[in-house]
């Protein structure tokens, strides 16, 4: 089943950014209710980091127990430990450091300099791995999966008409991403379609076109971000500028 996306507009990025982290922190607090823990698959990118930075500020934060969070990424740059561009080292200083989760419910994508080396498809099939491993023999389950959206309508690292777009498998290696760095591992959409919430954190004019062709019946070949959907609920979280070609 695919659930029609809800849209709502924040005035601007910043704005955004908060009002996301008080959604995140309550959808937390609310699995945790309902099934004594909460996985969240975080997002990279501007929107994605300061959403994570304002979770770690906020006073409601406690409201969730870290301890009992688990974390996956939607997509890594694959690029060695420590690198500034990969995700997880984005949301390291703000929200992974500040924040008291345990360390073994926190699932970073292997690193180019690790267990596998460069090899790209490796780390992929290690992710896939420690997915299903989780889930007991299946995908956990995803509470809420976050996405940032590129401006040519990429999300996690699925680009248009890519290879990624169409794989079936649980997670790929991209190993020609037009939007540097090239190599990269990402979620697919089998997977990111597994998640009660799919939630698209998008700011800035310069995604307004992407946005819109999304909501406009594009297809996720044209436009990846039109191919993710949440089993309960698709939420678009915009800001005014990225909303500005959404149709009416
Ligand atoms: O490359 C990536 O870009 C997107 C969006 O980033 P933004 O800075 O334009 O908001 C991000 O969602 C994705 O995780 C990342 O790897």
């Amino acid at each position: 089943m695919t659930t029609a996306p809800s849209v709502v507009v924040h005035p601007d990025k910043e704005t955004l950014a908060q009002a996301v982290a008080a959604r995140l922190i309550t959808k937390l607090a609310d699995a945790q209710a309902a099934r004594g823990e909460a996985t969240a698959v975080l997002t990279g990118g501007t929107v994605g980091t300061a959403t994570l930075a304002a979770v770690a500020d906020s006073p409601a934060r406690d409201s969730v127990d870290w301890g009992r969070v688990s974390l996956w990424w939607g997509d890594e740059r694959f690029v060695p430990d420590g690198d500034p561009e990969r995700n997880d080292e984005q949301a390291r200083e703000v929200f992974l450091e500040k924040l008291p989760l345990d360390p073994k419910r926190v699932h970073r994508y292997p690193t180019s300099d690790g267990p596998d080396g460069d090899d790209a498809a490796a780390a992929a099939s290690r992710y896939a791995e420690d997915l299903i491993a989780d889930g007991g023999g299946k995908l956990p389950v995803f509470d809420v999966l976050l996405l940032g959206v590129g401006g040519e309508g990429h999300v996690a690292s699925i680009f248009p008409d890519s290879e990624a777009g169409r794989s079936q498998r649980t997670v790929v290696a991209v190993l020609n991403s037009p939007k540097p760095p090239p190599i990269r591992l990402s979620l697919t959409f089998p997977t990111i379609n597994t998640a009660d919430e799919v939630w698209l954190v998008v700011g800035g004019p310069d995604k307004a076109e992407a946005v819109g062709r999304a909501l406009s019946g594009a297809t996720l070949t044209e436009v990846p971000a039109a191919g993710a959907h949440g089993r309960t609920a698709t939420r678009w979280l915009v800001d005014e500028a990225a909303a500005g070609q959404i149709p009416r």
